[in-house]
């Protein structure tokens, strides 16, 4: 589309890519100083357009051209020159690009790996000491680290097993958990984002002012004289953990290990924003050469988008099933994480202030995987006309309009009201939910009709509606009165966990009801008559969970009475149990590892490694994720990574093809 835009522009081409480059220069610098004014994707289609109209008008190429260049002309600390330049990446985002990248090489293998997002640092070491860290600056120079690096990152060695000057380039990243650990023990000082948390880490003066804010090495890159061929060899051999690296032959194959990076993107503890395909021998990599700002023995395949920003149009609070009134932004609509969102959470009042969000501002929105969308924060506060308005907390419950309290240190707003009739629409619709018995038929806006009509107050009202109230309703013909009882009758076996789960216990977990029940309480009654001494006897009950289970089950006695009397089963079902391993199960006793692509050999199907992992532990393994010294069996899957192998061997594990645990899993009955 820009080249279109250019031609038909005509004459204005010249002033466009002006204006584009001015922004390019505008935005780089204000981000790698640490405070972005636009979100990543958006400043990738600004570079995008660019890149097109210079493409197709070469002789307009501004003088210098930003997209020569790599990072900013940063403020450096303390500069130090590379020993070669640190560069950028070569972005693609189609199959056919792949393709080329492999045509260009023939014959070499490729690695494939996730692309961190956090922020690239060099390691030097001589001798086997780590002599510096440094930025990656503006590629030629960048800012020695090495003080925070030794405070606040894991995963450098301070010593190798080397001779001479090995120099080590990987991404340093802040860990997820990390990071919202990190925002939850400071909700007055937040972080915006994973990478730019670990940027501004390393730009700290004094690690003082920084700790707590850990963060984590991943290696990508090596040059040292004495060292494997093979990349990955090379740096796990020196003792570093590298980016998770899978050699492929052909393209094909490194489009598949793509889209697998891409859809299990969230199960990783880091932020990843594409895959990385690197030749894998580290000679044929330095003898590719490079470009002006990207070497030509890497390419960068881009994912979608996890961060964008929007307009805050309006705030609204909603009441939710433990009367917790919580900020939920309106957005004009955008589209983030695969999917359009027009609501976000803005988590609480503590939060706003801290982040200073307003109403009308641009806002930073993120939504990784399943996670609820939030507001992460302001972008670019010049934007602010004057209209914009503070965001103002409730005073009383928008739903009963009962007088609310605080609580905590993020000062969430409560409605204590039990008949608030908001809270109690949302108790029923999470009784309803699938999670719980799974009332399919009857959803929200029925139940919202049901309770307003004052037929639905507790779940145990369910059980007693009958299909002749039902009709008495506008629009209810005799098959939705039928499918809506039927649903409420199929859910009467809900049993201990999805019903403990259902009456939404402040603090009670979905893992706090499997552990209940694997610690053998027998019933839902069992559990409201215990004591909290029996109830943090059980692993990961702590004392708050116990005194909240206590509390409300003892007020819900009754309710619990009232629902067995209608049939409702409150008894632990036997899928809640612990699994019952026989010792003749074939894999009883054995620590394991996967590794590699699986597939069922029945059909050919890709099969997600943890479900293979649940699948072994059915026979009777412990699942492990790295080979260590325990480890009785690798079962390897295709492309398998030579650092497992290598290690396997150094440990002397057995290498078993999965072929022969499909042939066990399927001869047990397992599968
Ligand atoms: N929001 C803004 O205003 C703004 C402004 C400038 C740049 N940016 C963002 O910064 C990035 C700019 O590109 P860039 O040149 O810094 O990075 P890039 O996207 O070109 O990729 C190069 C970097 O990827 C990293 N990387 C992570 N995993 C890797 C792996 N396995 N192998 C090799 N490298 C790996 C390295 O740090 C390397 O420096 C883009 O994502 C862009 O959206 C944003
Ligand atoms: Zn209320």
């Amino acid at each position: 589309m820009s080249v279109v835009v250019g031609s038909v522009r005509g004459v204005d081409v010249e002033g466009r890519i002006r204006e584009l480059a001015d922004q390019v220069v505008v935005l780089r610098d204000a981000y790698y100083r640490g405070s972005p004014l636009v979100a990543d994707a958006e400043y990738d289609g600004i570079e995008d357009e660019l890149r097109g109209l210079i493409e197709a008008n070469p002789e307009l190429a501004p003088d210098p051209n930003p997209l020569d260049q790599v990072g900013a002309p940063a403020v450096l600390h303390a500069p130090v020159r590379h020993s070669r330049p640190m560069l950028s990446l070569e972005k693609a985002t189609k199959a056919e690009q792949v393709a080329a990248f492999f045509a260009r090489f023939p014959g070499q293998p490729v690695v494939v790996m996730p692309k961190l997002d956090g922020l690239s640092l060099a390691l030097v070491y001589r001798d086997g000491g780590l002599l510096r860290a440094v930025t990656r600056g503006d590629g030629t120079t960048g800012d020695d680290v090495t003080q925070l690096v030794r405070a606040l990152v894991g995963g450098v060695p301070s010593r190798i097993d080397a001779p001479g000057v090995v120099e080590v380039r990987g991404e340093a990243v802040m860990l997820r958990s990390t990071f919202t650990a990190y925002n939850a023990a400071h909700p007055d000082k937040p972080l915006i984002n994973p990478r730019n948390a670990a940027a501004g880490t390393l730009r700290a003066k004094d690690p003082a002012t920084v700790a707590g804010r850990n963060l984590t090495f991943f290696a990508f890159d090596l040059d040292a004289s004495a060292a494997e061929a093979d990349l990955e060899l090379g740096l796990t051999t020196l003792g570093f953990a590298a980016a998770d690296m899978r050699h492929c032959h052909e393209a094909e194959a490194a489009q598949a290990v793509i889209t697998e990076i891409e859809q299990h993107r969230n199960d990783l503890d880091y932020d990843l924003d594409g895959a990385v395909l690197r030749l894998a021998d580290r000679g044929a990599y330095a003898a590719a050469g490079t470009r002006s700002n990207s070497p030509r023995g890497a390419l960068a395949f881009k994912f979608a988008a996890e961060e964008k920003s929007t307009v805050l149009s309006d705030v609204l609070w909603d009441v939710g099933k433990t009367g917790k009134i919580a900020p939920v932004a309106q957005l004009e609509p955008v589209f983030v994480g695969g999917t359009t969102v027009t609501r976000a959470t803005l988590a609480n009042q503590e939060v706003i202030k801290a982040r200073g969000i307003r109403i009308g501002d641009t806002v930073l929105v993120r939504r990784a995987g399943d996670v609820i969308p939030f507001v992460a924060g302001v972008l670019d506060e010049s934007k602010r006309t004057g209209a914009e308005r503070e965001i103002v907390p409730p005073s009383e419950c928008p739903s009963c309009g009962q007088g609310l309290i605080e609580q905590g240190n993020s000062r969430e707003l409560f409605c204590t009201n039990v008949a608030c009739p908001a809270q109690t629409v949302r108790r029923l619709v999470h009784w309803a939910s699938r999670a719980a018995a799974d009332i399919e038929a009857v959803g929200p806006v029925w139940i919202e009709r049901l309770a307003e009509a004052g037929i639905l107050e507790h779940p145990s009202d369910f059980y007693t509606l009958t299909k002749d109230q039902l009709l008495e309703f506008d629009r209810v013909g005799e098959v939705s009165a039928t499918r809506m009882i039927d649903s409420i009758a199929a859910s009467r076996p809900v049993g201990l966990r999805r019903a403990l789960i259902g009456l939404a216990i402040p603090m009670a977990s979905e893992g706090t009801a499997t552990r209940l029940c694997r610690a053998g309480f027998g019933s839902l009654e069992e559990v409201a008559d215990a004591d909290v001494e029996r109830l943090v006897s059980v692993e990961d009950i702590g004392p708050r969970v116990a005194a909240s289970l206590t509390e409300h089950l003892r007020r819900l006695r009754p309710e619990l009475d009232r629902l067995r009397a209608l049939g409702v089963s409150l008894d632990v079902r036997d899928e809640d149990l612990p699994p019952v391993i026989s010792s003749d199960a074939p894999l009883a006793g054995k620590t394991v590892v996967v590794t590699g692509a699986i597939n069922d050999p029945r059909t050919g199907e890709k099969v997600p490694r943890p479900t293979f992992q649940r699948l072994c532990e059915k026979a009777g393994a412990t699942t492990a994720s790295s080979v260590s010294a325990s480890t009785d069996m690798l079962i390897t899957g295709a492309d398998v990574g030579a650092s497992k192998l290598t290690k396997a061997e150094k440990h002397e594990v057995a290498v078993v093809d999965q072929s022969e645990i499909w042939q066990l899993l399927i001869t047990a009955g397992i599968v």
